[in-house]
């Protein structure tokens, strides 16, 4: 095995900064830090929703969701889904090397990259046995959010959080996936493309080794395929906040969070990102 293949890198005089080769110890640290990263920043342990797993809602209780509101309900979801970005936020500034990327590159994967890594954080939240979701306190199926008015995108929601579920991550092989969702140099406007490759490139040397020291190398290709799918969900989601901007321009402009707005909204600049 070469020396590139095993992570080591020679030193490049000319690259713009010093290339340091990629010790094991490096990537142990870093998959360390991750972790340490992860349980520091997720809103539920998965001991607590484990003990949750079979608290449903009543029946009642959903009518009282299906009778919500269209704007009501799309509010709910907006709070709840902010509240998650804000400890995405929290997470990703805490992986070392999303630190040392230029500010406007940390905002750039965060407002591309924080709804997939909610979405893949859901699946930790996901019972696959009744396939329902936790949220508000509870699990709920898909006929709960039924007042959204926007059955394809719940039930792509569901679907991928079920599939997900499915592959039964352990809480590093989570961390460190979600990690990988959101350091990703393919992303819009980002100033040091080229940087963002290289904190990513051990980002992925950080999976292998979680992978291949839990012998679930077979997972890999399956972690990889699910990343378009996270794609398509976040412009599914994205189309539909625009029919609902038309439908309820007040709601969304007085009272849906601003960093909701900033982050999902058109192009409007970042400000809560910065002062956080
Ligand atoms: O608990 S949730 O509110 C939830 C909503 C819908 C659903 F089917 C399952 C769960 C939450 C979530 C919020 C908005 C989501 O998409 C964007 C969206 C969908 C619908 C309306 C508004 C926004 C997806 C997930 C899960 C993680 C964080 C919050």
């Amino acid at each position: 095995m070469s020396g590139s293949e095993m992570g080591f890198r020679s030193f490049d005089p000319e690259s713009s900064f010093f290339s340091y080769p990629t010790s094991h110890l490096h990537i142990e640290e870093l998959s360390a830090s991750i972790v340490r990263s992860h349980r520091e920043t997720t809103q539920y342990r998965p001991e607590e929703l484990q003990a949750l797993r079979w608290k449903v809602f009543s029946r009642e209780e959903i009518h009282a969701y299906q009778s919500k509101s269209v704007d009501e309900m799309w509010q709910h979801c907006a709070v709840r889904l902010t509240d998650a970005v804000q400890y995405v936020v929290e997470f990703a500034k805490r992986i070392p090397g999303f630190r040392q990327l230029c500010q406007n590159d940390q905002i750039a994967l965060l407002k591309s990259g924080s709804m997939e890594v909610v979405l893949v954080r859901m699946s930790r939240m996901f019972n696959t046995e009744n396939n329902t979701v936790f949220f508000d306190g509870k699990f709920a199926g898909t006929e709960l959010f039924k007042s959204l008015a926007c059955g394809d995108l719940i039930a792509a929601v569901f679907d991928f959080a079920h599939n997900l579920c499915a592959l039964r991550l352990t809480e590093q092989q989570m961390a460190v996936f979600t990690a990988l969702v959101l350091i990703n140099a393919d992303r819009p406007c980002l100033e040091d493309r080229e940087r963002v490759q290289k904190v990513r490139r051990d980002v992925e040397l950080a999976l292998s080794h979680i992978m291949h020291r839990d012998n679930q190398e077979s997972l890999l290709h399956k972690l990889y395929q699910r990343v378009p799918v996270l794609k398509s969900l976040c412009a599914l989601h994205i189309e539909k906040l625009r029919w609902f901007r038309q439908l309820y321009p007040l709601t969304v402009h007085s009272l849906f969070p601003p960093l909701y707005k900033e982050l999902f909204g058109s192009d409007t600049d970042i400000q809560s990102l910065t002062t956080h």
